[in-house]
């Protein structure tokens, strides 16, 4: 079929799409009234979880599996933002590894408001002046990202959603590479490049600040003095540097894993997580029986934690992940078996445990 043919044909598909997103867009709307009218939250991580599954399973043509998920990412974002001018806050700035994992989550069509810091996040969902709050919570090289971990003991939020982000750190400066001296990046970066830094810049002075697009603005400032940055390339793009190394991290896998908190948990979607936290009491065995509640009753623990109580000294708080939903018997069971041995258990969310 000659070239214009073919286009003429793409229009009149066009113009049957946009009719179907705007018939799609309608009932959205629909949705969203019933939602507000019910009090009901309108995102709904179980259910964009069963669509793009099951988007999946019937997609036959051509469109590959990513490149579906990713146009369905964005129309759910303006469904999102039809129906309630949704609010995200992230840890900020702009251009953040944080910020990438929201937009990853939420797509283009939301609103975003930039926090300082994470208390400021929780602090912003808890106010009700954003819907929703992204934070990262562990990286696959680095491990627990305490300062998260921390601000779940005393907030009422849910966890509701997780994202899984590849993060990919470059050395990024507006100088040549020989003249760098000193290297700008969040702590979390310069722990997931160690090696690297070590083989390539074993004597530049490593500044840390509180977030990678920060980092990349200090490299444009202080340029003059031999400044340079690690971080991904939206910091780099955002400060007008030049990426002279991509994929620096250690681990060419490097992923962190970013929690959605909002004021409800989500609905069992049937592949689930639960997180939630527990201190003991100082007895001895306490911390071997508060365990043995999930081996009683094959609940699997996919990772646990422990940071200090800020109580007492030496007093402990526990954080573990479970395979399952809280609704789920076994789950439901092994908390309550849990609490006998505890002097606090607090459940803070079942989310679909997905892969990306
Ligand atoms: O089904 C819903 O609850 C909707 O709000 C619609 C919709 C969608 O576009 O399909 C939009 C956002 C939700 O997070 C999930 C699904």
């Amino acid at each position: 079929m000659p070239l214009d043919q073919i286009r003429k044909k793409i229009d009149t598909l066009d113009h049957q799409l946009i009719g179907l997103l705007s018939e799609r867009a309608d009932l959205v709307h629909e949705v969203g009234e019933i939602k507000k009218a019910e009090g009901l939250q309108i995102y709904a991580p179980e259910r964009e979880h069963a669509l793009l599954r099951r988007l999946a399973e019937i997609n036959q043509g051509r469109i590959p599996e990513k490149s579906l998920r990713a146009i369905y990412r964005e129309i759910m974002s303006s469904a999102l933002a039809l129906e309630d001018n949704l609010t995200v806050a992230y840890l900020g700035p702009e251009g953040t590894w944080t910020h990438q994992a929201a937009i990853k989550k939420f797509g283009h069509s939301i609103n975003y408001a930039s926090q300082a810091n994470f208390a400021e996040v929780f602090d912003q969902v808890a106010r009700r002046k954003a819907h929703y709050g992204v934070v990262p919570i562990e990286n696959s090289t680095e491990g627990a990202i305490s300062h998260t971990l921390d601000l779940f003991v005393d907030s009422p939020l849910q966890i509701c959603a997780q994202i899984m982000l590849r993060i990919e750190n470059g050395l990024m400066a507006c100088i040549p590479r020989d003249e760098i001296k000193t290297l700008y990046s969040h702590p979390q970066v310069f722990g997931q490049c160690r090696n690297w830094i070590l083989r390539h810049f074993p004597e530049a002075d490593l500044v840390e600040v509180s977030s990678t697009t920060k980092a990349a603005a200090l490299a444009r400032e202080n340029a003059p003095n031999g400044a340079a940055a690690l971080g991904g390339k939206l910091a780099a793009e955002l400060n007008e540097l030049t990426m002279l190394e991509e994929s620096i991290q250690d681990r060419s896998t490097n992923t962190t894993r970013f929690l959605v908190i909002g004021e409800e948990t989500c609905p069992a979607t049937g592949n689930d997580r639960t997180s939630i936290l527990f201190s003991i009491h100082d007895r001895p065995g306490s911390l071997v029986n508060a365990l043995q509640a999930f081996d009683k009753l094959n609940v699997n623990m996919s990772k646990i934690e422990s940071r200090p109580s800020k109580q007492r000294d030496w007093e402990y708080i526990f954080y573990v992940d479970l395979a399952g939903h809280c609704t789920d018997a076994a789950v439901s069971e092994a908390l309550l078996e849990l609490e006998k041995h505890c002097s606090l258990v607090k459940m803070f969310g079942s989310y679909p445990d997905t892969e990306s």
